[in-house]
């Protein structure tokens, strides 16, 4: 037997039996499988429980009442496969065509809309990840101005953890994209700390916060096993950057990244790329929506994600030292 496949027998609850056959050179290679299949297999062949997460792909309207009911058909469908926790993308609540459009329809965490999702978790028995809800700022009565809200709801329907973008997408790629969230949103005042749920202890954030990789480093270093990128990129910057953003991400922290999207087109001005997916801790695209609305679902394997972190314990090797100037660096003066 070779040192790794002892080893491997020493900590692993599979039979030598098994681990011979999915380290077997045959089992490796030949049918173009790496070894990360391998290694998945394992948790398959010996049925690990590794629970059931749905991540959900939708076209918003400026229709509040038509989005809560394909949100809520989802939601329904992912509960009867058994999935404990549906990951919403960013604006599940609506996609206004302008700004003015958009704040008369932000509500506050105590209004209808919430407490319909409250309901709709506790009916389905399911924890809801409701990935960027316009929820009305602290001074709303003086500024109509808008948080860009993250919340965790468990299958009780009691609102867990909530976090408020900080990152706002001020962005004009001539003839492209212009788009200036900060005309209407309050940058969120904090990271908010990773929150425990049955699938794993998850980061909270949202779309534009997925370049910035401190604060997925942030929240990995406070224990994060999931990240959540809920999500309407622009089908121009989607196209280029999406997924690799997600997968660098998912390499970098050695978490899954759970990123619902927001696709299609909402109205003459707005259209989101898509691709709702789930990347492994490996970096691998373990689940991805096809076109239009709908789920896609993975299963969430901590013990995967533990061995991996062992093998290569990235996080341990970080020069903190070093990196002191790189956390503060701002623009550059001439910017
Ligand atoms: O406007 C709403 O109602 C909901 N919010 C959004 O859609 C936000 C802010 S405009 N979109 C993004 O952050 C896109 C990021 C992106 O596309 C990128 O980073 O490339």
């Amino acid at each position: 037997m070779s040192p790794r496949l002892k080893r491997l027998a020493a900590r692993s609850p599979f039979s030598i039996h098994i681990l011979k056959e999915l380290f077997h050179p045959a089992a490796a290679s030949g049918k173009g499988h790496s070894t990360h299949y391998s290694i998945k297999n394992m948790s398959i062949m010996a049925n690990a429980p590794s629970p059931l997460i749905a991540t959900c792909q939708m076209t918003s309207s400026a229709d509040k009442d038509q989005n809560l009911a394909t949100c809520s058909r989802l939601v329904r469908e992912a509960a009867s496969r058994s999935a404990c926790m549906v990951f919403l993308p960013e604006a599940f609540d609506f996609i206004g065509s302008s700004t003015e459009e958009t704040l008369s329809q932000a509500e506050t965490l105590q209004g209808d809309l919430i407490q319909r999702y409250k309901g709709l978790a506790r009916e389905c028995g399911v924890w809801l990840s409701l990935g960027g809800f316009h929820e009305r700022g602290n001074d709303w009565e003086n500024d109509r101005r808008i948080y860009n809200s993250h919340l965790i709801l468990d299958s009780k329907g009691s609102v867990v953890s909530i976090y408020r973008k900080i990152h706002l997408f001020d962005v004009d790629l001539e003839g492209r994209v212009s788009l200036k969230e900060s005309k209407f949103t309050i940058p969120g005042p904090e990271i908010t700390p990773p929150v425990s749920t049955p699938v794993g202890k998850v980061g909270l954030e949202i779309c534009y916060d997925l370049r910035f990789p401190e604060i997925s480093l942030a929240l990995a270093q406070e224990g994060a096993e999931l990240l959540t990128f809920p999500s309407a990129f622009t089908l121009t910057t989607g196209l280029a950057h999406w997924e690799v953003l997600l997968r660098a991400r998912a390499i970098e922290t050695q978490c899954y990244v759970v990123a619902a999207a927001q696709t299609g087109r909402h109205n003459e001005r707005r259209t989101s790329f898509g691709h709702a997916m789930v990347v492994d801790p490996w970096g691998c695209v373990v689940a991805q929506c096809t076109e239009g609305t709908g789920l896609c679902y993975a299963h969430v394997d901590l013990q995967y994600l533990h061995r991996i972190r062992k093998e290569m314990p990235v996080m341990m090797h970080r020069r903190v030292d070093l990196y002191g100037k790189v956390a503060s660096i701002q623009a550059p003066p001439n910017l």
